[in-house]
C-alpha cells in the first residue's frame, strides 16, 4: 500500500473533489460517516457515552460530523471545542452550525453519571494540519485525555502528532481511524507509544489519483506480500527449490549458524548447507539433520572455500571477529557474485571497511539491528532523518537495507517499504538469525532480492504473531519462529484462496 506525505494527501482530496464534482464539506460528511459506521458498530451499546474533542480545523470538523450522526443515532454525546487549535475553518463552522440546529450543545462541562466503562474519548483535535508546536490549551486538552482510564480513539491520527517531524506530546490512542492512507509517523519508532492500533477507513478518494501517484513509501501489507509470494510449483523437486549457504558460527556462537540454516530449510528452499567451524560440527548435524555441513577452522572460521554451487548465500550469525576470520570474510566478499544476504558479525566486519561495500554485488541484502545500522552509517537526529539516512544509502550502495525495527524496513530501489507484521515476543535472542536464513532460503528459491528481503520480514512477523497467540509474548523463542513458519504459509495461502 503506498504511503503519502500529507501535502500529497490534500492533493488527492482536491483532486477527488474535483473529478467527483462534490464539496469539501461533502467529503468531510463521508468521512464522519465512515467512523460513525465503525463506532457503531464496534460499540452497539446505546448507553456508550462519546465525549469528543475536537479542535477548529477540518480534523474538529471530522470530529462535529461524527458527534452529530452519533447523537441522531440516539448515543449519548458530550464535545468539547478545544481552544488555542487556529482559526475555525470553513467546514468546522459550518458543522458547528448544524451541530446547534441538531440541539447538541458543546462545552457544557457535562459530568459523566455514566458506568466509567462505557465512555469512549474521541480525538479531533488535531489531523493531518499540525503544523507547529502544540499550545498550552491544546496541550491540556490532550494530556486530559492521555490520564484518562477510558478508551481512546482518534480520528485520522493521534492529535499532536507530527507528519514530518519528531513529535513530542500527541494522544496515546487505542485505536486510530485513519481516512483512506496509512501515514508514515504511525511507524516510526518514537512514535510507538501514541498508537495501539490502525484502521484505516475508505473514503472513496479518487482511485485514479492513486494508482498513478508516485511516492517513495510503502506499506508491506497482506496485499503487497500476496503479490510477491511465490507459491511451490506443482513440479517442484529439491534440486528446483534451490540451495542455500549458511555461513557463520564459532565457538559459543553455533546456535545462531543452527537457527538460521532451519529457517533458510523451512522457508522453502531444498538444500541448505552450513558452513562453519569445526567445534560445531557435531551440534549442527545433531540439531538439525536435514542440513549438510563444510567446515572451515577449529573454533572459529579463518578460511571460505566450498565446491558446491549454492543460488544464495547468509553470513555473519555467531561469526565473531577474530582477525583471521575477519580476513576471511572479506576474501570470500571480495569474488562473490551469488546473490547474498550479510548479517550480524559479517556487518560489523564490513562497517570497519566501508569501501568494501561498493564492492558488493549490487542488490545484495544487509540487515542491521539498530546498533549495526548505526555503525554502517553513523547516528541520526530522529526516525525522520534516520528513515531518510537509510534510503539514501541503499541507493549510494546499490545494495537492500534490512533495518531491522518494531516496524522493520525494507530500502531498495529508492523505495522505502515498512513492514506491517510483527511484535514485541520478537524481541528475543536469535531472531535476527532467523530472519537472515528466511531471506537466503527465498533468495535459494529465486526470489529476486527486493521480494525475498520485503516478502521475507512479512513472513517472519506473521510467524510471530500467529505463534504468540499460543506462546505468549514472554514465552516466545526464535525457534518459535521456525515452529510458526509453516502456519504463516497457510494463512497466506489461505487468504490469497479468500479472494
Ligand atoms: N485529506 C483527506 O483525506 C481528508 C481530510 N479530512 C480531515 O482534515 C484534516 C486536516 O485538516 P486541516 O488541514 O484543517 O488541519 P487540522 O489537522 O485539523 O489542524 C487544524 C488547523 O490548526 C492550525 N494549527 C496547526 N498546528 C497548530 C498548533 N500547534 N496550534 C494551533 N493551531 C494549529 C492549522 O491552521 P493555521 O492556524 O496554520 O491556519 C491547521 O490547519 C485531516 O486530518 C482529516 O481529519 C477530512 O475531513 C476529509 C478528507
Ligand atoms: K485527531
Amino acid at each position: 500500500m503506498k504511503i503519502f506525505s500529507a501535502s500529497k494527501i490534500r492533493e488527492a482530496d482536491e483532486t477527488t473533489i474535483s473529478r467527483q464534482g462534490i464539496t469539501t464539506g461533502e467529503l468531510m460528511e463521508r468521512a464522519g460517516t465512515e467512523v460513525f459506521l465503525w463506532l457503531k458498530k464496534r460499540f452497539p451499546d446505546k448507553e456508550t457515552v462519546f465525549h469528543v474533542f475536537c479542535g477548529k480545523g477540518n480534523n474538529g470538523g471530522d470530529g462535529l460530523v461524527v458527534a452529530r450522526l452519533l447523537h441522531n443515532d440516539n448515543y449519548k454525546v458530550v464535545v468539547d471545542i478545544v481552544e488555542g487549535t487556529g482559526n475555525p475553518s470553513e467546514d468546522f463552522t459550518a458543522n458547528f452550525e448544524k451541530l446547534e440546529q441538531n440541539n447538541l450543545a458543546c462545552n457544557t462541562n457535562e459530568a459523566y453519571e455514566y458506568k466509567k466503562h462505557k465512555i469512549i474519548f474521541l480525538d479531533a483535535i488535531f489531523g493531518i494540519g499540525l503544523n507547529r508546536e502544540v499550545g498550552a490549551e491544546a496541550k491540556e486538552a490532550i494530556q486530559r485525555i492521555n490520564n484518562s482510564a477510558v478508551k481512546i480513539i482518534s480520528i485520522d491520527v493521534p492529535s499532536g502528532m507530527f507528519m514530518d517531524r519528531k513529535s513530542d506530546i500527541a494522544v496515546h490512542s487505542d485505536m486510530v481511524l485513519t481516512f483512506q492512507f496509512t501515514k508514515l509517523a504511525f511507524y516510526l519508532a518514537g512514535n510507538c507509544n501514541f498508537i495501539k492500533e490502525i484502521k484505516i477507513l475508505d473514503i472513496g478518494l479518487d482511485k485514479d489519483f492513486i494508482a498513478n501517484e508516485p511516492t517513495q513509501f510503502f506499506l508491506t501489507d497482506r496485499t503487497e506480500a500476496h503479490q510477491r509470494y511465490r507459491p511451490v510449483p506443482a513440479h517442484a523437486h529439491k534440486g528446483t527449490q534451490g540451495h542455500a549457504l549458511i555461513i557463520g558460527g564459532s565457538y559459543g556462537k553455533i546456535g545462531a549458524v543452527t537457527l538460521s540454516s532451519k529457517a533458510a530449510l523451512k522457508s522453502g528452499c531444498g538444500l541448505v548447507t552450513a558452513y562453519i567451524p569445526k567445534c560445531g560440527y557435531t551440534i549442527v548435524q545433531t540439531a538439525f539433520p536435514e542440513a549438510m555441513v563444510l567446515t572451515g577452522g577449529e573454533e572459529h572460521i579463518n578460511t571460505i572455500a566450498f565446491d558446491i554451487e549454492p543460488k544464495a548465500i547468509g553470513i555473519g550469525m555467531g561469526l565473531g571477529q577474530q582477525p583471521e576470520t575477519q580476513q576471511a570474510v572479506l576474501e570470500f566478499l571480495k569474488h562473490q557474485k551469488t546473490p547474498m544476504v550479510i548479517d550480524a558479525d559479517a556487518l560489523n566486519i564490513l562497517s570497519y571497511n566501508n569501501e568494501w561495500l561498493n564492492m558488493l554485488p549490487e542488490n545484495t541484502i544487509l540487515t542491521p539491528h539498530p546498533k549495526e545500522l548505526e555503525r554502517l552509517m553513523g547516528s541520526w537526529e530522529d526516525d525522520f532523518e534516520k528513515m531518510e539516512k537509510i534510503r539514501a544509502f541503499a541507493k549510494e550502495h546499490k545494495i537492500i537495507l534490512v533495518a531491522k525495527d518494531a516496524f522493520t524496513i525494507v530500502a531498495c530501489n529508492d523505495r522505502v517499504h515498512i513492514n506491517s507484521t510483527g511484535n514485541a515476543g520478537l524481541a528475543t535472542g536469535g531472531s535476527g538469525d532467523v530472519l537472515t536464513g528466511i531471506i537466503t532460503g527465498l533468495l535459494a528459491q529465486s526470489y529476486s532480492p527486493a521480494d525475498a528481503a520485503i516478502f521475507g520480514v512479512y513472513l517472519h512477523g506473521l510467524a510471530a504473531d500467529i505463534g504468540v497467540c499460543e506462546t505468549s509474548k514472554q514465552a516466545f523463542t526464535a525457534s518459535d519462529i521456525i515452529n510458526y513458519l509453516g502456519a504463516a504459509y497457510l494463512k497466506i495461502e489461505a487468504e490469497k484462496a479468500q479472494k
